[in-house]
């Protein structure tokens, strides 16, 4: 027994809690030996087949390798160990409720608490479920950090043992870091969701007002019904239009910054550094806006409304012994309308699936760019001009500017065309030989002036 004692690593888990429990199953399923150390040895409850429990004394007695599972709140107990804990290695692996709960992180607080040991924060941002399911593809990183490079060697040897890959992330000051990460909600999206509130809001009012308030007001009609779907169907493609378009904005504005400026070697602002980093963000808000687009365009056959209509201009005409000739250019309009929304949210599509993790990663960087940017544009020109079809002759017909306001596509429609514009206007062969040349740095190229090159190459 001595032979097998020997090979197999003593290691000991303060706490028999949940993360406890499941942490100590896959250590002993990865071949270590364990003893638990908790408050009360003999009623602790089932614990994993084949571990020891003791007191925390003899627990941390036994073992260089301690991990504590135990919330920070009850850390104090901690203090009396002092003797046990000397040149032990001490894995903090809490985490928080909110942020900034409190002044320290509680990784640096228990190096305070039990200055002899080191110690070494890791495991936080895993579940106790995900450590029972042993590491999955999504799963798989333990990240740690610790002033002691031998201490962090010991736990990242055990993580790998357990099937995790470990990064390094420095000091016991990255701590903080740290245990924040589980506690993030989505921080790549805050800009382009708050951008989608706004508009969505912005635009919803705008053809309530415009639409149904204008309809009651002037002709004591109540279209309110027309919220559910005619209006939301007005909304939708009008956030995605000029969502997409703020896809290619701050391209084309850091472009005009370079063009100015005559370098590409000076730092861009930080707000146009936020907005091109969040440029996927609003590529993928506007693809599920264009979708619905699609989907409640796709229900306007079966809608009561419209059936209610068609019928009762049906049996009108038939009546009156009438029928409406066929209107040529009304079938051109339409179907080109109808055409050109199909190819624009195909090539839309197209844009989305190149843009996932997957699909990009087995793309050549010039591949990547020539959908991202080529296809990019030429989806964002087709469904502007699905819109423009859409309006056909309506532009110049005073009657539709109710109370002089312009019909809600009108208004969304300034954003892509000023964009699709500029972006002419930088392609003509002159503008265009000057910016390859300036990113190319053959240009008047002073690397002392700036910290960063920019994000388009
Ligand atoms: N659950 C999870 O998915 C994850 C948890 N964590 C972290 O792991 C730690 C433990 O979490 P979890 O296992 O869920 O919590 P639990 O509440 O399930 O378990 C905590 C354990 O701590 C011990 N304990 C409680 N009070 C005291 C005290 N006053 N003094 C000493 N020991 C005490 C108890 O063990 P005993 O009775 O044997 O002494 C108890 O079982 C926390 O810091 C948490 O942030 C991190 C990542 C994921
Ligand atoms: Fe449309």
């Amino acid at each position: 027994t001595c032979l097998h004692e020997c090979l197999q690593e003593l290691l000991c888990i303060f706490g028999t809690g949940d993360l406890g429990r499941s942490l100590g199953q896959r250590l002993i399923q990865a071949g270590y030996r364990l003893v638990y150390g908790s408050r009360r040895p003999h009623s602790c409850g089932p614990l994993p087949p084949g571990t020891q429990v003791a007191d925390h004394e003899a627990a941390a007695q036994s073992a260089q390798l301690i991990f504590l599972c135990v919330h920070r709140e009850h850390y104090d107990f901690l203090e009396s160990l002092t003797p046990q804990l000397k040149g032990k290695v001490v894995v903090d692996v809490s985490n928080n409720l909110k942020r900034d709960l409190y002044p320290e992180a509680n990784a640096e607080h228990l190096q305070r608490l039990i200055p002899g040991a080191h110690v070494v924060k890791a495991f936080n941002t895993l579940s106790a479920w995900a450590l029972q399911n042993g590491p999955s593809d999504a799963n798989r990183q333990v990240y740690l950090c610790g002033n002691r490079t031998e201490a962090k060697q010991a736990v990242a040897e055990t993580a790998t043992k357990l099937g995790f890959t470990v990064v390094d992330r420095g000091s016991l000051s990255a701590a903080r870091e740290l245990e924040d990460s589980p506690l993030q909600l989505f921080p790549d999206w805050r800009l382009p969701m708050r951008l989608t509130v706004g508009l969505t809001a912005f635009f919803f009012l705008y053809v309530v007002i415009r639409d149904v308030i204008y309809a009651y007001v002037e002709q004591r009609k109540d279209i309110s019904f027309r919220i559910m779907v005619s209006l939301a169907n007005k909304v939708f493609p009008i956030v995605s239009l000029i969502m997409l378009s703020l896809c290619y904005l701050p391209g084309i504005m850091a472009a005009c910054l370079q063009l100015s400026r005559g370098t590409k070697y000076k730092r861009f602002p930080d707000w146009l550094d936020r907005w091109m980093l969040c440029r996927k963000q609003l590529g993928l808000v506007s693809l599920a806006f264009a979708s619905l687009h699609v989907l409640y365009t796709l229900i306007i056959p079966i809608r009561y409304y419209v059936r209610y209509r068609l019928a009762a201009i049906t049996i009108s005409q038939i009546r009156e012994n009438k029928t409406t000739a066929f209107d040529t250019t009304m079938a051109w309009r339409t179907d080109s309308y109808y055409s050109m929304g199909v190819l624009g949210f195909g090539l839309f599509l197209l844009l989305g699936i190149s843009s996932l993790p997957s699909v990009s990663n087995i793309l050549s960087w010039r591949e990547f760019s020539f959908i991202q940017s080529k296809l990019g544009y030429l989806t964002l020109f087709i469904c502007t001009f699905h819109t423009y079809l859409y309006g056909w002759d309506k532009f110049l017909h005073l009657a539709s500017y109710k109370w002089f306001t312009p019909p809600s596509y009108m208004l969304c429609l300034i954003v892509p065309s000023a964009v699709l514009l500029l972006k002419m206007l930088l392609l003509l062969p002159c503008v265009d030989k000057r910016l390859t040349r300036i990113r190319q740095g053959w240009e008047r190229a002073d690397p002392e002036d700036g910290t960063r090159k920019s994000l388009l190459t």
